[in-house]
């Protein structure tokens, strides 16, 4: 079988991988008037409605987006929807372990972004973070809140990962994007490939996420072994305001299946 090609894999949905709706943009777009629309939560319930398997925030500290009252909001929604996961993003020294004090939400992705970050741009780096994160990690799982964190393409950076006792990573993958259709992509992408094969060797599940889309999507599962979940936001949101949430959904859950087509 072709290396390249992701191997038979069971998820946790029962699809070879989990579709998670950042909705980020939406709230972004909210904040712009005291009108309360778009709707975040109805944005939550049409994706999943259409067939989404998670929902994704990062309530950033200083809530250019996602604020608490989403963060709550969307975990009251998600109890009516047993099959799909909550995933929490942010940086844990900031404002995110409340979050999973109070919420427990199914996943925590540890992101090491500043405050006033424009948007995330980097993983952890190893070992020079080990410390820090230790008791984060540990804290986050004595919740039973499964913890993945944010990497680069390293896959020296695996053994770190596993020793840390974080269940995932999510592998960052504004690199491949950029790479997307250029002479480099084979590269990039094959960078990619490596630290998922070295992730998986030490039993690490894998998620992806940061401007993915549906030109790339096919392209990036086709080729990284083992992805559990892709989080999609920033473009997925504003295909929706084209073709409306469903159809978008729809379309990114075609990308995937394409994806594992041919096995
Ligand atoms: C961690 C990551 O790559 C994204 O999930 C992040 O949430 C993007 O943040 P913005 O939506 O604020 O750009
Ligand atoms: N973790 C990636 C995510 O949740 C959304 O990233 P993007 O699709 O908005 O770039």
């Amino acid at each position: 079988m072709n290396p390249l090609v992701a191997p038979e894999y069971s998820h946790p949905h029962g699809s070879r991988c989990a579709l998670s709706v950042n909705v980020n943009k939406v709230a972004l777009l909210r904040n712009t008037r005291h009108l309360g629309i778009p709707s975040v939560l109805r944005a939550a319930e049409a994706c999943l409605l259409a067939g989404a398997q998670g929902i994704t925030v990062h309530p950033r500290p200083d809530a250019r987006h996602i604020r608490t009252q989403d963060v709550h909001e969307l975990a009251a929604l998600l109890k009516a929807w047993p099959q799909a996961e909550y995933n929490i993003e942010g940086n844990p020294t900031q404002n995110l372990m409340d979050f999973v004090r109070e919420l427990r939400p199914h996943q925590v992705t540890f992101v090491p972004d500043s405050e006033d970050q424009f948007t995330s741009d980097h993983g952890w780096q190893f070992p020079a973070d080990m410390e820090r994160l230790r008791p984060l990690v540990a804290e986050a799982r004595a919740c039973g809140v499964r913890v993945s964190l944010f990497m680069d393409p390293i896959p020296e950076a695996m053994a770190y990962v596993a020793e840390l006792g974080a269940e995932r990573i999510e592998l960052y993958t504004e690199t491949f994007a950029s790479a997307f259709g250029t002479e480099r992509q084979a590269e990039v992408l094959a960078g990619f490939t490596r630290t998922a094969e070295a992730a998986l060797a030490l039993g690490l599940g894998i998620n992806a996420g940061h401007d993915l889309n549906r030109d790339n999507l096919t392209t990036f599962l086709r080729a990284v072994p083992g992805v559990q979940e892709v989080s999609i936001g920033h473009a997925l949101v504003a295909d929706a305001l084209e073709l409306g949430y469903t159809e978008t959904v729809r379309d990114y859950q075609r990308c995937i299946q394409r994806a594992y087509a041919s096995l």
